[in-house]
């Protein structure tokens, strides 16, 4: 191992430990959520062995970035949730609100019912389907995305299930403010206002988590 590979180790064990401290005192069904995924999750397939090493500061610390911009309550839409993320963290950090998890895949509702009945989070509707079944269907407050598709496409997606005031909180990249760039007449169309381009951090010192918010301004005939 080279010296920066050792230090980037440390780095990780440590940023781990502090992730795992705050969330475990704080929301310990987001420490139970990384447990079920380290185990049954990775049995299941939910999850490859090597995230496992870099779950809290890869996945569900970079999950939690998106919970300080979302309401505490109403109703909040996780599309593509996947193996729970950020969908199941933010259920656990916002247990007042009503989490509705949309994933097309079997396999991974399956898995989305079971740990959050395994992590007693009551506030969790598991919908299967594709975002696009569901626009009209609610009207949500605010919807979550983490690597489901570019901004152009996840405007598509998720713009129409947000109620009027309602936010977009997408999990982004270096790539943000390219995507916001090539988004703009799509977020225009589906009533979106400017996109906002922010860094993200729950834990200090760590800011390389990139969110893109966008309020829905209008709906078309009101
Ligand atoms: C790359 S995975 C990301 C999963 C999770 N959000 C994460 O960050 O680990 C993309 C997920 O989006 C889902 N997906 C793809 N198209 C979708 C659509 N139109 N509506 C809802 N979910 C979709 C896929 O089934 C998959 O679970």
């Amino acid at each position: 191992m080279t010296e920066a590979a050792h230090q980037l180790a440390d780095r990780e064990i440590g940023l781990s430990q502090a992730s795992r401290d705050y969330f475990g005192l704080a929301f310990p069904a987001v420490e139970a959520f990384a447990d079920a995924l380290a185990s049954e999750g990775e049995v299941r397939g939910l999850i490859g062995p090597r995230e496992i090493d870099r779950l809290w500061t890869r996945h569900l610390f970079n999950s939690a970035a998106v919970v300080p911009f979302l309401p505490t309550s109403g109703v909040i839409a996780d599309v593509g949730s996947g193996a729970g993320l950020p969908g199941i963290v933010v259920a656990a950090m916002r247990p007042e609100a009503e989490v509705v998890l949309i994933e097309p895949m079997d396999r991974r509702c399956v898995w989305l019912r079971w740990v959050a009945d395994e992590l007693g989070l009551e506030n969790v509707d598991v919908r299967r389907g594709r975002a696009e079944e569901y626009h009209g269907a609610f009207e949500a407050d605010a919807v979550t995305a983490r690597a489901v598709a570019a901004l152009d496409k996840l405007a598509r997606l998720t713009l129409p299930l947000l109620g009027r005031g309602g936010v977009l909180v997408a999990l982004k990249g270096r790539s943000a403010e390219q995507e916001v760039a090539a988004a703009t007449k799509t977020l225009r169309r589906f009533g979106g206002g400017p996109a906002e381009v922010l860094q993200a951090s729950t834990i200090e010192g760590v800011d390389d988590t990139v969110v893109v918010r966008v309020a829905r301004e209008t709906i078309k005939g009101s």
